[in-house]
């Protein structure tokens, strides 16, 4: 079970009259002109990527960059200002409001940096939370939810508030909770950097076994670049709401496109940094 994704040509301008933001853009102005002139921001400008089924793919970049607008698309928590969504071939945008609600309930969950949770309900409610809202019984859904909130460690919390949790145990309710939705895809938004390095550390490996396991498709935004590395089979980097490079996080490593990317990648233990911009491996 898992979901191939794919956007073509996506911006995204928050402001009055994105029309001429995107004008500005297609004659090679940056985001900061484009801010300068008509006071609208570009969140993506022209971004074509494909996501494989099954896997991790990390989206990083700086604060600003576009990676939480990115994501959003795919749920459609935001619409684009230009091109197209599509996942496993349909366009998103063209879905009908129930179309779009199955979308939400039954094929892509999200996980938050900052969790997420419902603070009035258990951390046993919380988790079953989706299958709730899909009709399931409270009965089947609890029982699935006990099991996932088991297979993160945390057993016996079943009753605590999320609010009685150290942001370790509460990233892993998040994470039991979108696992226990049962959805192909899972979007998860700088998930771990609230966490001390070694729980981050804990639980990129417990992703990691889990996508294996699962066959979920991943995408995984994050600022850090070891992260990023780590976690992703293919890895996306964006630099004010522009695309900088796609691929294959040895193939990044190896050949940079510019010396932005290779600033980037110096910061991965053991990357191995051409000097000059575009070079070949070794
Ligand atoms: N609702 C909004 N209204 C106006 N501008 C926005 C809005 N959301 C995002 N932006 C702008 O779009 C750009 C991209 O923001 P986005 O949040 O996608 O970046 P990000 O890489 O996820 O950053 P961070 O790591 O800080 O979350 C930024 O310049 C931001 O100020």
């Amino acid at each position: 079970m898992s979901a191939r994704i794919e956007l073509r040509h996506v911006s995204k301008v928050y402001g009055d009259d994105p029309h001429r933001a995107l004008t500005l853009l297609a004659q090679g102005a940056d985001k900061h002109q484009v801010l300068a002139d008509t006071g609208s921001h570009v969140g993506l400008y022209d971004v074509s990527l494909s996501i494989p089924a099954g896997g991790i793919y990390a989206i990083m970049g700086l604060s600003g960059s576009g990676k939480s607008t990115l994501v959003r698309h795919i749920n459609r928590l935001i619409d684009p200002s230009a091109g197209q969504v599509l996942v496993d071939g349909e366009d998103v945008l063209g879905f009908s409001a129930a179309r779009l609600r199955d979308l939400r309930r039954r094929r892509i969950s999200m996980v938050f940096q900052h969790f997420g949770l419902l603070p009035h309900r258990t951390v046993l409610e919380n988790v079953a939370f989706g299958r709730r809202v899909r009709g399931e019984s409270r009965r089947n859904a609890q029982a699935a939810a006990q099991g996932w909130l088991a297979r993160v460690g945390l057993s016996g919390h079943e009753r605590d508030y999320p609010d009685h949790l150290s942001g370790g145990m509460r990233q892993r309710v998040g994470l039991a909770r979108a696992l226990a939705s049962d959805t192909d895809i899972l979007l998860m938004d700088e998930p771990f950097s609230a966490l001390d390095p070694l729980l981050r550390d804990d639980l990129q490996s417990q992703l990691l076994t889990l996508q294996a396991e699962l066959g979920k498709t991943i995408v995984f935004i994050t600022h850090d670049v070891e992260e990023a590395f780590r976690l992703g089979q293919r890895i996306a980097l964006l630099r004010d709401g522009r695309l900088v490079q796609e691929g294959e996080p040895a193939a990044v490593r190896a050949a940079p496109v510019d010396d932005y990317v290779a600033r980037f990648v110096a910061r991965v233990s053991g990357a191995d940094v051409p000097r000059s911009t575009g070079s070949a491996p070794g």
